[in-house]
């Protein structure tokens, strides 16, 4: 465990046996999509003041446990017992009523509001009117007593990610909800941010004023935080224990159902020359118009991985979306293969500049479509599949389909299911496949490749990534996890507030220094 999570679990409160947390039990629970059994005959159980985290692979059934169990899907089977008796839960609304909220993956927050009219929108009350004055007393009130703070007059878009995600735990504590769900609550912070919140979650939970039910991939936090895991495997309930009875290797064991070795990751030996991305002098700014770029160098060169390390929200968002071509800059230059790039969509396609974004379902993905169509994405337009008639191309798009789903795993019921319907895992999975199945590609820019995804998942796409810079690939790699970084890497930069702050090659790397530079020392 490190200092900090030390630090922060050290400060313990007395616990008041009598108002603790309701009992929380899921019973016999089956939910099938269609002709897929989703989740089959699953128990969990989570103990009043435990911290419990629900595991397994990408597609094993976690979102749509807790989606039942928060009133967004009806069960075909099964039961949610709250203090042992059976409730009938069929929205959000009622799980609230038996004091169950939910932290999702993805941020919920208004954007363009602040804090403060956030916190005050997630009420389930239906007052019309609104006394901000007293509101706003109310609120502040509330922030001082909070186990941690945002500040209530800033708009969220403003926030960085580890300031919205403890935005989204504030709205439940503001909710008064007891029993929390957290959905993959650290994806979008760094490991000390992790800690942080995890850290004060702990403290809640040994406090006995909270439940947590948490989905996590990550061993390391379910190692140091959490108190007991149930595991799903294809849907089905394959284990339960305590942590400290169970090795990491017990966890992988459950969740895979046999043994496995981990993959190595093999660099070959390269010497990178030749330059394919020239970002010179550049600048861009975020939404509101303020500096989110500043004055950016970086040369990044056939068969090298360039890693950007940062906290989220320091301009490396707004940089990798000049470099998509979603976001102009102000001032400045880029250069692939020595010239001119704007990254539109032909010139993409002419310089072989692919993109793995965040949140690919959103940035890279039609959810309605299905996973033929958005695995064609890119190249229905091009032959093979735009020769002949529209059934030929339909009949092309799939057979192509079908060899990727299997080359990168994907689990669908069908190239023909609409990918928004595929787990988050799997998702990532489909836009790897459509983005690094060409042979064509020149540069690769992979904006936290791995988020969401389990271990399984994230050994393949780091084994991908490393093959495509083996094949003589531009890397560049924008990541929040300083470990992917320091483990694929050939060089790492660090940004802060936009700008370069500091430059290595991995081999030299001075962690201390990074992390210093990374908090703007
Ligand atoms: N609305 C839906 N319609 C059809 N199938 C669905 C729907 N939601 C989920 N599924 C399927 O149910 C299975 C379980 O998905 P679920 O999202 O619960 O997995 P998960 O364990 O949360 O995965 P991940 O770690 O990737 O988020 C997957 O095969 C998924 O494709």
């Amino acid at each position: 465990m490190s200092g900090l999570t030390d630090s922060v679990i050290q400060n313990q409160q007395p616990i008041n046996q009598a108002n603790l947390p309701p009992d929380l039990e899921v019973v016999n629970m089956t939910k099938r999509f269609g002709a897929m059994t989703a989740l089959d005959n699953v128990s969990l159980h989570v103990k009043p003041g435990t911290f419990h985290a629900l595991l397994g692979e990408n597609g094993a059934g976690k979102s749509t446990l807790v989606k039942c169990v928060m009133g967004f899907y009806t069960p075909d089977k099964g039961d949610v017992l709250v203090d042992k008796r059976s409730r009938p839960i069929s929205s959000p609304r009622d799980a609230h009523k038996y004091g169950i909220g939910m932290v999702y993956q993805h941020f919920t927050s208004v954007p363009a509001m602040t804090v403060a009219e956030n916190l005050v929108l997630s009420r389930y009350d239906d007052r019309n009117l609104i006394n901000w004055k007293a509101e706003y007393e109310h609120l502040k009130a509330f922030m001082q007593s909070a186990p941690f703070q945002v500040d209530l007059d800033t708009p969220v878009m403003q926030l960085a990610a580890g300031q919205k995600q403890k935005l989204e735990i504030l709205k439940q504590l503001y909710l008064q909800s007891r029993i929390l769900i957290l959905d993959e609550p650290t994806s979008v912070l760094t490991p000390q941010e992790a800690d942080e919140v995890l850290g004060l979650l702990r403290n809640e939970v040994q406090a006995g004023n909270l439940s947590v039910l948490m989905i996590s991939h990550k061993f390391r936090e379910v190692m140091a935080f959490v108190d007991e895991v149930t595991v799903l495997r294809k849907g089905q309930f394959a284990g339960h224990g305590l942590v400290k009875d169970l090795s990491l290797s017990d966890l992988a064991t459950m969740m895979l159902g046999e043994r496995r070795e981990t993959q190595q990751l093999d660099k070959t030996l390269s010497v990178a020359t030749t330059p394919v991305l020239e970002i010179k002098n550049i600048h861009a700014n975020k939404d509101n118009g303020l500096t989110a770029v500043s004055d950016v160098n970086l040369t990044v060169h056939s068969g090298e991985i360039v890693g950007i390390a940062g906290v989220s929200g320091n301009g490396q968002r707004e940089l990798v979306e000049v470099l998509a071509g979603q976001r102009p800059a102000t001032a400045g230059q880029i250069l692939v293969n020595g010239e001119t790039y704007t990254a539109t969509r032909s010139e993409m396609f002419r310089y072989r500049v692919f993109a793995l974004p965040e949140e690919p379902l959103r940035n890279a993905c039609v959810p309605h479509m299905s996973v033929a169509e958005n695995l064609a994405l890119r190249t229905f337009d091009l032959p093979p599949q735009a020769t002949g008639g529209w059934l030929l191309v339909l009949k092309a798009m799939r057979e192509a389909a079908k060899s990727l789903v299997d080359t990168f795993s994907i689990k669908t019921p069908s190239v023909d299911a609409p990918v928004g319907n595929l787990s988050g895992g799997n998702v990532q999975r489909t836009v790897l496949a459509r983005e690094l199945s060409s042979d064509r590609i020149n540069l690769l820019i992979a904006a936290n490749p791995c988020f969401g995804l389990d271990f399984g998942a994230v050994e393949y796409i780091h084994t991908q990534i490393v093959a495509a810079r083996n094949r003589g690939v531009a890397v560049l790699l924008v990541s929040e996890d300083l470990d992917e970084l320091l483990t694929l890497g050939d060089r790492i930069v660090v940004i802060s507030e936009g700008k370069f702050v500091y430059e290595s090659a991995i081999a030299d790397a001075d962690i201390t220094t990074i992390g210093q530079r990374m908090a703007g020392h």
